[in-house]
């Protein structure tokens, strides 16, 4: 399916010595190793101003590394060329903490933004758009704009424009910082649903509840622009299938 990329298998994303720094400013994030696993659920965790949104923009290929190397998807990105980009965006999903809706299109136009970008016809869209908005529970709201919806709600239809596209790789930046306990459980549902599909999701959270009702999540944890990473497990995850069996 993906056989034209080296890979290794299973390791989606690939951090080698990564840091950045803004302008020229101090580095905000330092020294940064890790992989995330295809088919992997991760929580980014730390203290305000540890890096985590920091990290996701690197993850959705917002910021560069000003230093280290970057694999995405098999692929050397730190020094890609920008126009090799947004191919590779296509490809990620992405839930903002302000969530960025479009405010004068409805919340089905904004879902129906990825596909009708990516080239699909009204005939693909109208059916996927309904059914996705369905399952996040805003059936009823299609043609609200996002000014006219609760917090809640426009935090919804952010996570159905992140997944209309089956993304392979889920970022989700405090996708419960607006919401009450029943609904954050809703959205947790939604994004380990996408999970299960198949698509590798990170979110950025200071939650425990959260990460609590999540078995099997791996955590990430930021301290001032470092991971926390005593073990080396997040630098060589157990169970990769490349190293099973081998
Ligand atoms: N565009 C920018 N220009 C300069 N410095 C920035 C920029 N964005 C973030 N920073 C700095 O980078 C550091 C990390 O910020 P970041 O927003 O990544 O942290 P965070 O862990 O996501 O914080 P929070 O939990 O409060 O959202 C902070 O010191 C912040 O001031």
């Amino acid at each position: 399916m993906r056989g034209r990329e080296q890979r290794l298998a299973g390791t989606i994303v690939e951090f080698d010595r990564v840091g950045l720094r803004y302008g020229t400013g101090a580095e905000v994030l330092r020294d940064l190793d890790f992989r995330l696993n295809e088919g992997g659920f991760y929580f980014l965790t730390g203290p305000s101003g540890a890096g985590k949104t920091s990290l996701l923009k690197l993850l959705y290929l917002a910021q560069r590394p000003t230093r280290g190397r970057m694999s995405v998807f098999g692929d050397e990105l730190a020094h890609a060329p920008r126009e090799a980009l947004p191919l590779y965006r296509r490809r990620i999903g992405v839930v903002f903490q302000d969530f960025r809706l479009i405010r004068h299109l409805s919340a089905f136009d904004n879902v129906a933004l990825p596909l009708r970008i990516a080239g699909h016809g009204e005939a693909e869209v109208e059916g996927p758009v309904r059914e996705m908005l369905a399952w996040v529970g805003l059936a009823d709201r299609a043609s609200a704009r996002p000014p006219t919806l609760s917090g809640g709600e426009q935090q919804r239809v952010a996570i159905a424009r992140a997944v209309i596209a089956r993304p392979e790789l889920l970022i989700a930046d405090e996708p419960t910082g607006n919401v009450d306990a029943a609904m954050a459980q809703r959205i947790l549902h939604l994004l380990t649903a996408m999970n299960r599909l198949g698509t590798t999701v990170i979110v950025a959270t200071h939650d425990l509840g959260l990460i609590a009702a999540t078995p099997g999540a791996q955590l990430i944890r930021l301290e001032n622009g470092a991971l926390v990473d005593p073990t080396g497990a997040l630098r060589n995850p157990p169970g990769r299938p490349a190293e099973q069996g081998a």
